[in-house]
């Protein structure tokens, strides 16, 4: 079994957690959040969306929470955009990464962002390639991978399609979502692999919700493949606002123990990470989703 000496973890509770809670977050507490996540040694935290805030009013005021965080050397906080009109607000906010999301159901990007596959990857192009010429990092998203809340498997050639689209457009890294939790490690296995004929291994990254408790299961199918990035959220927030019944992302601190456990390096303190949790989820009024951070703030 071969396994990476390293991951690079993608925090994306500051988005994927705090867009479908029911509580609304401050501007000054989603900042507290990012900042006090990136103490922990995070080295990539998606800081927002530059979304309609008709569709994820969570996620409003995204260019206050980049004007607010004190940018560190080394630290990428990229933001989802759908169309061009989010890109012109994220590049006002300065915002130096950003994603793009497509997905592999035809009835999920209806209900996510309102139009089909096809229709959404013309939309990313001119977004895409004005990113690229701004010499802003592009990372690609597709939902779906491994179920669908609508129209339940998804075939891997179908994630494999939309997957090369958004590389053939220049994304430096794809991210692959379950967005509902269903996958399991070898159905995994099979969809990184047929995507992978199409985008080196190396490009890809894994975006594991926990709805089923199968999300560390899948990570590490994920990582005997070579996969070396990892989507996780802190006290694993999360969810998607048109994936009903979709829970949270698999926790980061989840993540992160698994990993200690196996010898392979984060860069990220597992104690003060779980601080964090435990303040976000104060301002939530949530218990945490994690069996680590339940297990160290039994001990704390
Ligand atoms: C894509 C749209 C905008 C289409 O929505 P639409 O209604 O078809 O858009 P439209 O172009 O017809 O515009 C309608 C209104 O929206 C405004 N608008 C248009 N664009 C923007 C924008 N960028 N920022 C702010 N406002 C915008 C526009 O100005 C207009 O305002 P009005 O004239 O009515 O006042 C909408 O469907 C949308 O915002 N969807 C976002 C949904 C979303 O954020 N979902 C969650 C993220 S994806 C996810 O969580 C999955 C992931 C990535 O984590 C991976 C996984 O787990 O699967």
């Amino acid at each position: 079994m071969s396994l990476p000496s390293s991951v690079r973890i993608v925090e994306v509770g500051p988005r994927d957690g705090l867009q479908n809670e029911p509580i609304a977050v401050s501007v000054a507490a989603r900042i507290a959040l990012i900042e006090g996540l990136v103490d922990a040694g995070l080295k990539a935290v998606e800081a927002g969306s530059f979304v309609s805030p008709k569709w994820v009013p969570q996620m409003a005021d995204t260019a206050a929470v980049l004007a607010g965080i004190k940018r560190r050397e080394g630290v990428r906080y990229p933001v989802l955009v759908p169309n061009l009109q989010g890109l012109e607000a994220a590049e006002a906010a300065g915002a130096k990464d950003i994603s793009i999301f497509a997905a592999a159901s035809e009835s999920f990007s209806k209900k996510n962002i309102n139009c089909s596959i096809a229709e959404s990857l013309d939309r990313f192009r001119p977004v895409a390639e004005r990113a690229l010429a701004e010499e802003r990092r592009l990372r690609g998203y597709v939902s779906c991978v491994l179920g669908c809340p609508y129209e339940g498997e998804i075939a891997p050639e179908a994630v494999a399609r939309v997957s090369r689209a958004l590389y053939d457009m220049g994304c430096a890294e794809i991210s692959l979502g379950d967005t509902i939790g269903t996958g399991t490690p070898l159905k995994a296995k099979r969809m990184i692999e047929a995507v992978a004929r199409h985008v080196p291994m190396r490009q890809l990254a894994v975006h594991f919700h926990d709805t089923y408790g199968q999300a560390l299961a899948n990570i590490l199918a994920s990582l005997e493949l070579g996969i070396g990035v990892v989507d996780s959220s802190v006290a694993g927030l999360g969810g998607c606002p048109y994936a009903k019944g979709a829970s949270g992302n698999v926790a980061t601190e989840d993540v992160v123990y698994m990993l200690n456990g196996m010898g392979i390096a984060t860069g990220i303190d597992l104690d003060r990470l779980a601080k964090v949790g435990r303040t976000v989820l104060q301002q939530l009024n949530r218990a945490p989703a994690s069996k680590v951070a339940q297990a160290l703030a039994a001990k704390a």
